[in-house]
């Protein structure tokens, strides 16, 4: 099987991919559309995205794409602690204090933020399109003091010395990575897993009535489904127009969660089911 992942090697999302698909192809992407284009192309047969981080919310490129422009499932959740290090090239090892600029992808910079802040004030920060990519770009710049931030895996791959271990601000922290296929159906990886659950994509109905939110809700409530999130993205038609992400825990085959879905569409709601998979959690890199 080919898994396209969000590259270059060494990302966090490669050690979500390597830790559950044991002997597969994996393809790496240089941006996320990139790996969800190339699963809609059917160029892999799934693709591993990040979708949301404990500190830092959702990634809002992986939601909006998974809305707006491709029509793929979820087929499994892989949750991955992630440890943060500062890291520079061997040559810059013992001025590392002194860097010019840092890089990582935004979600990682905004993870360290306070690091950031109380150490670096002032020092450019620079999102790279993955923590993976910032190393490497360190990597193939000795002329340059400067320094990536990813994890340990990376420091290894592209030679680079960990100068500060675990700078990401609050202990708990964990990305939520999703395994996408263009199918809806749920993979069972080789791993612990939790019950089934379910995320849709709802969009209100158009004519702005008030209270409709609130319906939603009560399908949801008075058949005691319980939610684990709900979040609104813009419908990018104009201000103030959203649709909502809804995880469920439950399966989406049960009855009470069909009748759920046809009472939100009798409201008028569109109701996209986006997934129904299972929980994996990742053990923490070594
Ligand atoms: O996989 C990577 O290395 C990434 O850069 C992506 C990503 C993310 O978007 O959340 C993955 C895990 C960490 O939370 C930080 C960055």
């Amino acid at each position: 099987m080919r898994i396209g992942y969000l590259g270059p090697e060494a990302s966090f999302t490669h050690y979500a991919v390597k830790s559950v698909f044991i002997n597969e192809e994996y393809i790496a992407f240089p941006t996320i559309p990139d790996c969800l284009e190339a699963l809609a192309e059917k160029k892999v047969d799934r693709a591993v995205v990040p979708l949301e981080n404990a500190l830092e919310g959702s990634v809002p490129i992986t939601v909006d794409y998974l809305f707006h422009d491709v029509d793929l499932h979820i087929t499994a959740e892989l949750i991955s602690p992630i440890e943060q290090h500062l890291m520079v090239h061997p040559d810059h090892e013992h001025e590392w204090q002194d860097v010019s600029r840092i890089m990582s992808h935004s979600h990682a910079l905004a993870q360290c933020h306070k690091y950031l802040y109380y150490r670096f004030r002032g020092v450019t920060l620079e999102p790279s399109t993955s923590t993976s990519a910032a190393a490497q770009y360190v990597s193939a710049h000795p002329e340059e003091n400067i320094a990536a931030i990813g994890n340990a895996l990376a420091a290894d791959t592209y030679g680079l010395t960990v100068v500060e271990e675990n700078i990401h601000d609050f202990h708990f922290n964990h990305t939520r990575f999703v395994v996408l296929t263009s199918e809806l159906e749920t993979e069972l990886l080789p791993f612990e897993h939790d019950a089934e659950k379910t995320t849709l994509m709802v969009t209100l109905p158009s004519d702005d009535r008030p209270g409709a939110l609130h319906q939603v809700l009560s399908a949801f409530s008075w058949r005691q489904l319980s939610l684990s999130k709900i979040e609104s993205r813009p419908l990018k038609t104009g201000l103030g127009n959203y649709f909502f992400i809804i995880d469920v825990e439950r399966p989406v085959d049960g009855i009470l969660m069909q009748g759920a879905i046809e009472e939100l569409e009798a409201l008028g709601c569109t109701v996209k089911v986006l997934g129904s998979y299972k929980k994996h959690m990742l053990l923490p890199q070594k």
